[in-house]
């Protein structure tokens, strides 16, 4: 819920140029709560100067802020400032994905890096505990499922379920079917999707999802696999 205070307080950082001061000083200094934050978020570093008054160090992202590199700190005041939804989009001015498609040799690395972690993901996921959530189902739907290496797992692992990939036509293109695609879905699967997304559409995929498989019974499931914040314990997140 307070994850915000995370960027407000980067904003406030690189607007006070604290990074900059730091780096003048030449040494750690002693700054305020505001730096409690930063250093939470791994931005900034806690020591001790005199073997007791508190004090803050650079670490390598906030190097990344001081002047001498202004078009990090140019670029993420006018991610802050703007409304584009992401980092990506300010700087590039192109949504990530369009990228993808304008940069073929980049996109196939992407699909490949994801599908590596596809492979990681298979022993917690279709091997380990997980297991039952996809035992009995007939077909499943992976949404923005890249090249389909984790559905190809999946259908190796459970050979009743009919799965079927969705992604973007360039992602998709001259990947080779089987026989096992199928158009109806007991379960929709979405894996590392949510994340990339705004609230908004999030949403509207999420109640497109449920009309579909309030349909289907006790067998229809939404499966959602994501990156979580870690609420409980003081680690960075
Ligand atoms: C972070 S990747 C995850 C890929 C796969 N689920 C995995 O975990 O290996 C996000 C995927 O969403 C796809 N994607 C983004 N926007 C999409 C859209 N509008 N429709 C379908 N797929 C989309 C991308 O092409 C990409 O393959």
């Amino acid at each position: 819920m307070f994850n915000h205070l995370s960027s407000m307080s980067l904003k406030c950082a690189i607007e006070l140029s604290i990074a900059d001061i730091i780096h003048s000083h030449g040494r750690a200094i002693t700054l305020s709560e505001l730096m409690r934050l930063l250093v939470h978020s791994g931005c900034f570093n806690k020591t001790k100067v005199n073997g007791q008054e508190e004090a803050y160090g650079l670490t390598a992202s906030s190097t990344l802020l001081i002047k001498e590199n202004p078009t990090v700190c140019h670029q993420l005041l006018h991610w802050f400032k703007g409304t584009e939804l992401t980092l990506w989009g300010t700087v590039h001015g192109i949504k990530f994905w369009e990228f993808l498609n304008q940069n073929p040799g980049i996109n196939q690395r992407f699909n490949e890096a994801m599908a590596s972690d596809s492979e990681i993901m298979t022993s917690f996921v279709v091997k380990a505990e997980c297991k039952q959530i996809f035992e009995g189902l007939g077909s499943l739907v992976d949404v923005g499922g890249g090249n389909g290496s984790f559905s190809r797992i999946i259908s190796e692992a459970f050979p009743g379920i009919k799965c079927t990939v969705l992604d973007l036509p360039h992602v998709v293109a001259n990947l080779p079917e089987t026989d096992n695609l199928k158009y109806i879905a007991d379960a929709f699967l979405f894996k590392l999707v949510f994340h990339g997304l705004g609230d908004e559409d999030g949403l509207k995929i999420l109640k497109k999802r449920r009309e579909a498989i309030a349909s289907n019974g006790e067998r229809g499931k939404v499966i959602i696999i994501d990156i979580v914040i870690n609420a409980r314990e003081e680690e960075h997140d």
